[in-house]
């Protein structure tokens, strides 16, 4: 058990730098997700705690403990890669108790051993698979066992990329649960990399976002959900993505391209963008009710996604706009292409984000509020 802090960690490879000052605290036995897309430098930043990256800045501290120069073996980590490692002549048993033999982690009795890889091969759903060697086992197997590996073996830190990658869907939400039961269970500090945002949701106590080697927004699920820190970190949680309709704000009214318009705080003016989750709108045929954010329109593309429909809504176009496209999800088998419907939210699900530079993400600023003029949202 131990607290991790990064404190300005950067890394390169050759001259190319590829983590940029990293600073987190992570607390003792906390489950620390690192998200972001590939490439965005997560691998790298578990390397540099396990110390297997040459050419880092900065520094790890486990325990209080500064870690530079300190080798990797000494630093009593255990990493779990996604390529996953395992001895080909050993059976799964075998594999799961060598790390627990050697002779660095105090000795065990044969009784302890059995307990510890029983909890973990429960944990993991492969107490069927104890006596296979790893050439028969399938890739999502293979992977559980390289996982139990690292989990059986009792460290500092968990060091845990992409664990669950090899996995289909079904499997993969049954360990994320058996993953936070573990967790809560063990109370090890991990660090657990994925580009999965919903395995981020689900697993992490907090959320680290990493868009090209830097940390975009540390905060817990529910932060990063309501208060996303600029319109990456916007998009980068939900299915579907965040609608962002480019507006412009002057006298605390956002006029957006297609002519909707809603309320924001008068100190924001210029180009905004403003957000709102397709999940967070309510899909109503006809009329909605009057308070909150709301605004008509007709359903362009309806395509079912299980049990719900995720609609393309083009908005009125009122007061000389073109209209906007808005997605919405919807559970009414009803609303069909085509279908007139009122999309309506509370104003604090309508994102505000600010800034004007190219190829820059706007930060959010706050949400959206009531108009105090009289015109309404769709003019
Ligand atoms: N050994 C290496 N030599 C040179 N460049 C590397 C090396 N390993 C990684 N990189 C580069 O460093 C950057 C970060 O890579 P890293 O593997 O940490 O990203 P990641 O977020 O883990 O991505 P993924 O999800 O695809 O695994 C990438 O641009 C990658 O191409």
């Amino acid at each position: 058990m131990s607290t991790l802090e990064l404190r300005g960690l950067g890394a390169r490879y050759g001259k190319k730098p590829v983590l940029h000052g990293l600073d987190v605290s992570v607390g003792d036995g906390e489950f620390f997700v690192l998200l972001g897309p590939s490439g965005a430098g997560k691998t790298t930043t578990l390397k540099c705690v396990a110390g297997l990256v040459d050419r880092a800045d900065g520094s790890v501290v486990i325990g209080g403990r500064d870690m530079t120069g300190v080798e990797p073996y000494e630093r009593n980590v255990a990493m779990a890669f996604e390529s996953y490692a395992l001895y080909p002549q050993k059976t799964v048993a075998d594999n799961l108790a060598s790390p627990l033999r050697s002779g660095r982690l105090g000795t065990w009795t044969e009784a302890e051993r059995a307990a510890r890889i029983e909890a973990v091969t429960t944990t993991l759903g492969i107490d069927h698979l104890r006596e296979r060697l790893p050439k028969e086992l399938s890739n999502g197997q293979r992977q559980r066992t390289a996982l139990g590996r690292v989990l059986v073996r009792p460290a500092d830190v968990y060091l845990l990329d992409e664990p669950l990658s090899h996995l289909d869907a079904k499997l993969r939400a049954t360990m994320r649960a058996e993953l936070r039961r573990l967790g809560e269970f063990s109370r090890t500090t991990t660090v657990y990399v994925t580009h999965d945002y919903q395995e981020a949701l689900a697993l992490g106590d907090r959320i680290g976002v990493l868009r090209d080697g830097r940390l975009v927004q540390v905060g817990t699920p529910a932060e990063l959900w309501d208060a996303p820190h600029d319109t990456f970190v916007a998009r980068s949680l939900g299915q579907p993505e965040m609608n962002l309709l480019p507006a412009r704000a002057d006298g605390g009214v956002a006029t957006t391209a297609g002519g909707l318009a809603v309320g924001v705080d008068t100190n924001v003016s210029g180009p905004v963008e403003l957000g709102v989750r397709p999940r967070d709108l309510t899909v109503t045929a006809g009329e909605a009710r009057p308070e909150g954010f709301r605004v008509r329109g007709r359903v362009e593309l309806a395509e079912r996604l299980g049990r719900s429909v995720e609609l393309s809504v083009r908005t009125e176009a009122s007061g000389g706009g073109p209209g906007d496209t808005l997605i919405a999800v919807t559970d009414d088998p009803d609303v069909r292409e085509r279908t007139a419907v009122t999309l309506s939210t509370e104003h604090s699900r309508v994102h505000v984000f600010a800034g004007s530079d190219p190829g820059a993400y706007a930060h959010r600023v706050g949400s959206a509020r009531p108009r105090t003029d009289t015109e309404g949202e769709q003019r």
